[in-house]
């Protein structure tokens, strides 16, 4: 596959965060980088720092993950993907409403050869009692809504003790205020504002970790 040459050069940071999994993530990459605007995946403008902005972006949720792990919202694969590239010890189930992403999604899966994802077409509100892939362990998203909408649509679908982890912007701290009663409905505890990315040079991240209904 050719590298189309607005694609940002690979940070050195990659190789640090995906280990022995770099070539699966360059693959990704690429490919995202090759089809992903045709698709309608991500904008033209998006190339010069896919890199640094999405991938590695996604990739420092790694370390953080355990056991099965849902990605809300997935698009074309942020989180979700880039995590089950860096994590196949931990299995990935993405959770994505429109057609033409989740084809993308499967056949990158496919691709790639990785046999810890499953793709689900659906809106998470609508995923509940879909039996084998439910509970989970935790669950991530980004990019998807505020914390006050996003808490309703995650936390039912992780078990007693489990986690969210929701990558959030520079507002989490407002975003956690205004989400108080949504907290309370869903019991969740231990609210926390986690910054990822400096540790990598890398520009910071907000993570925001909760664990439903301890
Ligand atoms: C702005 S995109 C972000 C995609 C990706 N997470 C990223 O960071 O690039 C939001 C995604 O959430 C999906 N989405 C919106 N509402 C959803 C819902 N209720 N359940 C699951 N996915 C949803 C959309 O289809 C879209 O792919």
């Amino acid at each position: 596959m050719t590298t189309p040459p607005s694609l940002e050069a690979e940070p050195a940071a990659a190789a640090a965060l995906f280990g022995d999994r770099i070539e699966l993530a360059r693959s990704y990459t690429v490919s995202l980088a090759s089809n992903g605007e045709t698709l309608g995946l991500i904008g033209p403008r998006e190339l010069p720092q896919l890199w640094s902005r999405h991938i590695l972006n996604s990739a420092l949720l790694a370390p953080l993950l355990r056991g099965r792990v849902g990605d809300v919202g997935s698009g074309a694969g942020l989180p979700g993907l880039v995590l089950a590239i860096a994590r196949p010890d931990v299995h990935v189930t993405l959770i994505e409403p429109m057609e033409r992403r989740t084809e993308w999604l499967r056949s990158e899966a496919d691709r790639m050869g990785l046999t810890n994802v499953a793709v689900l077409r659906a809106r998470a509100e609508d995923v509940r009692g879909s039996g084998d892939l439910l509970p989970l362990d935790q669950v991530t998203a980004r990019a998807v809504s505020a914390l006050r909408t996003l808490i309703p649509l995650t936390a039912p679908l992780v078990r007693s003790g489990g986690e969210l982890l929701l990558m959030k912007g520079g507002r989490a701290a407002d975003e956690i205020v205004a989400a108080q009663k949504a907290i309370r409905k869903h019991r969740l505890d231990h609210v926390e504002v986690l910054e990822l990315g400096a540790e990598h040079g890398l520009e910071t991240t907000r993570v925001v970790r909760a664990v439903v209904d301890p």
